[in-house]
């Protein structure tokens, strides 16, 4: 079994467990009446390359991070750094997060969110609504291509928009044969955990110049923003060297400030 198949099995479990508890109509009823989404399509087609910033415990790659004992603060001090989105892991086993963090985040700051989880099923994407996500992830590995395209179809039904997840040229054409709009190249094999910063230059230029393209992992510092804006990043995601900074708001700040200097390739749009 690959690492994203035995995260993939404690998601369902999970998600077993919380449809036992509230069942999906009350979902679909609470999400409905939900503010509706904030639009994240304008703010990541801005003129600058943007950050969005990850609220990450842990991950199966490095284990433990950071404590994050008040992911609310965390999230504050991304909104005051500049940050363009927040994401906010939500899955448990092996990235340590919550639902409650993202309802502690929603309540913090007033710019989009991004819910990450390994999104299997209609159910996860009205929670996702319920509790006042934006957008919400969708991981082309983990679907089968029927499944990839109705939850998309979903996901945008609601408002939300979806950020698809691709490793390889292949899943990036099935994200578009899906209509796919936000991608995101994934420097982390999820199979094998193994990065390659690399894999974001070679499949993002062979995407149409209108898809937004998301540089997704290993971003140390501002000069990894500027070599992923060079190869047509519209914005990056950023967890880990976030997480570990000691100053988080000093950390988004200086990747803000790389990704709207006039030096900053500026994606051609
Ligand atoms: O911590 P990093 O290397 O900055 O990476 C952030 C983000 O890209 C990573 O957390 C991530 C990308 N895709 C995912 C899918 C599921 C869980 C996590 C992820």
């Amino acid at each position: 079994m690959t690492v994203l198949e035995s995260i993939l099995e404690g998601v369902r479990e999970d998600l077993a467990a919380r449809e036992a508890r509230l069942p999906f109509d009350v979902v679909k009823e609470r999400a409905a009446r939900t503010a509706p989404p904030l639009d994240v399509l304008s703010v990541l087609r801005g003129p600058n390359v943007g950050v969005i910033a990850e609220v990450k415990r842990r991950s199966p790659s490095k284990g433990a991070l950071a404590e994050i004992p008040e992911p609310a603060e965390l999230a504050s001090a991304y909104e005051a750094g500049g940050a363009s989105v927040i994401s906010v892991l939500t899955e448990q086993r092996r990235f340590g997060g919550s639902l409650a963090d993202f309802d502690a985040v929603r309540r913090a700051v007033k710019i989009p969110l991004l819910r990450k989880d390994f999104i299997v099923s209609p159910y996860q994407v009205h929670e996702a609504r319920m509790h006042g996500a934006d957008v919400v992830l969708l991981i082309v590995a983990a679907l089968e291509q029927n499944a990839l395209v109705s939850l998309l179809d979903r996901v945008e039904s609601l408002g939300m928009t979806a950020l698809v997840e691709v490793h390889t040229a292949e899943e990036a054409d099935r994200a578009l044969e899906a209509g796919s709009t936000v991608i995101g190249v994934n420097a982390r094999n999820l199979h094998t955990l193994e990065v390659d910063k690399d894999v974001f230059g070679r499949i993002a230029p062979g995407l149409p110049f209108e898809t937004i393209k998301i540089a997704e992992s290993g971003v140390t510092g501002p000069g990894d923003l500027m070599s992923y804006a060079g190869a047509g990043a519209d914005a990056v995601l950023v967890g880990e060297s976030l997480v570990t900074s000691g100053d988080p708001k000093a950390a988004v700040n200086k990747l803000v400030t790389a990704g709207s200097h006039p030096a900053c390739p500026r994606p051609s749009r």
